[in-house]
């Protein structure tokens, strides 16, 4: 598969994620790349990842092996989630305890799959916790091992996030996993990790593991919240709910239909998918999008594959910018409050005029309560990464501009 690499989207500990490109279909995705020599980690999670499919676990696209700047990288291809992890999303603004329900709801839909499969993922938390359109999902699996490795396997995860029997080095179990979910709530509706008076790793090791305390719980959630944690962070591991019985917990399952409704639909792969408009026109997302009207999904489609560029996109993506640049420049664009051209291509121009403003008013109806895209023609090649940042909601529209970038890469 040929592929461009993208801007970088988060670093973790042993690995760099990048946005990147399928040259051939447009499809984006993101990449998950460490040196070929230290690559043992991330190609045991290659492994376990193409093993698994589930929606609320981050979805495995393949891998590949490059060589760049003179270095061998072993590359993981995992499905490209817009809203980033959840410990960045807190750091913006707190999630209100219905959000924390829906993310919750998700995330152990998640675990319940990876438990059942005899997996246990040993390094939730919020950072290894991704936000897309549908909803939240597991992402991560570096450090998960099947249960029946048992000790061979060291203990690995994230010091804040360990079980007690996990902290004194007993045992790393399906129950360390609830653990710390009951640590994942703590953070996402505090925005930092429980444990705040810790100072280092090792104190923090010995305080969970021998101290007997638990994390205090934020004293500003709700009773069904606090007896949703209290099953999630029990000392000993044998009384702790499962994945099974924390979705019947009152916390997550009164709820359980409203959010389903919300999260009821796929997330686009471009902005042509007319379930993404129909269903925006209904109802919002926990996401806060606004309305942003409905899509004649056919005749769009129709007429800007007239267009029939043959495409070979040139995709570059930095700090500021996106940039989508086609053989004939056929590309589509916005000048101001409510035009849009799609082609800077004179010959193409042709085959649309007279009937731009239909286009366009089919085509990107409403598109300014999404954002307000200022591009002049002039560069109509490009679209400014602030244009989509000027309102409040980056996610969505950091969503918006890949699915865009996607169309017109398919067209
Ligand atoms: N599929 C994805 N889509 C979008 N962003 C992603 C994706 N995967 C990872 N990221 C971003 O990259 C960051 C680091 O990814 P990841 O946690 O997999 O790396 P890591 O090296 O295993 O980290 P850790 O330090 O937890 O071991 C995430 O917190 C998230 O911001």
């Amino acid at each position: 598969m040929d592929w461009t690499r993208g801007k970088t989207i988060g670093r973790g500990s042993f690995a760099t994620v990048s946005a990147a490109l399928v040259h051939r279909t447009g499809e984006v995705f993101a990449v998950k790349s460490v040196e070929y020599s230290k690559s043992e980690l991330l190609q045991r999670e290659d492994k376990i990842l193409s093993s698994i499919k589930c929606p609320h676990i981050v979805s495995y696209k393949g891998c590949d092996v490059t060589n760049e700047n003179g270095k061998n990288m072993y590359n993981l291809f995992m499905e490209y989630v817009s809203g980033g992890a959840v410990s960045d999303v807190i750091q913006k603004s707190l999630l209100d305890e219905f959000t924390i329900k829906s993310y919750m709801r998700s995330i152990i839909l998640g675990l319940e799959y990876l438990h059942l499969e005899g997996l246990v993922h040993c390094d939730i938390k919020g950072s290894n916790i991704l936000i897309g359109l549908d909803g939240a999902k597991i992402a991560d699996l570096g450090c998960a091992k099947w249960i029946n490795e048992g000790k061979e396997m060291p203990i690995s995860g994230t010091p804040l996030f360990m079980a007690p029997e996990v902290a004194r080095g007993d045992d790393q179990g399906f129950a360390a996993d609830i653990w710390a979910i009951g640590c994942t709530v703590i953070e996402m509706a505090t925005g930092h990790p429980p444990w705040v008076d810790v100072i280092d790793p090792v104190s923090a090791l010995y305080r969970i593991g021998f101290s007997g305390e638990v994390p205090e719980f934020p004293s500003f959630l709700s009773n069904e919240a606090k007896d949703f944690l209290s099953n999630c962070l029990r000392k000993d591991p044998k009384e702790r709910m499962t994945a099974t019985q924390l979705l019947k917990h009152p916390f997550l399952d009164s709820h359980s239909k409203q959010i389903q409704n919300l999260f009821r639909h796929n997330s686009p792969t471009s902005i042509l998918d007319s379930d993404f408009w129909d269903s925006m026109g209904e109802t919002e997302s926990p996401l806060n999008l606004t309305h942003i009207g409905y899509l004649n999904s056919n005749s769009p489609i129709e007429r800007l594959k007239r267009l029939s560029c043959p495409i070979t996109p040139n995709w570059t993506i930095n700090d500021d910018w996106v940039t989508i640049r086609c053989e004939q420049h056929a590309i589509a664009t916005t000048s101001g409050s409510d035009s849009v051209w799609v082609s800077d291509d004179e010959e193409a121009e042709e085959l649309y005029e007279g009937s731009s403003d239909e286009l366009v008013n089919n085509y990107f109806r409403d598109i300014n309560s999404i954002c307000s895209i200022s591009t002049s023609r002039r560069d109509c090649n490009s679209f400014s990464r602030r244009d989509f940042v000027r309102s409040s909601n980056v996610t969505k529209h950091e969503h918006f501009m890949l699915s865009f970038s996607t169309i017109l890469l398919e067209l």
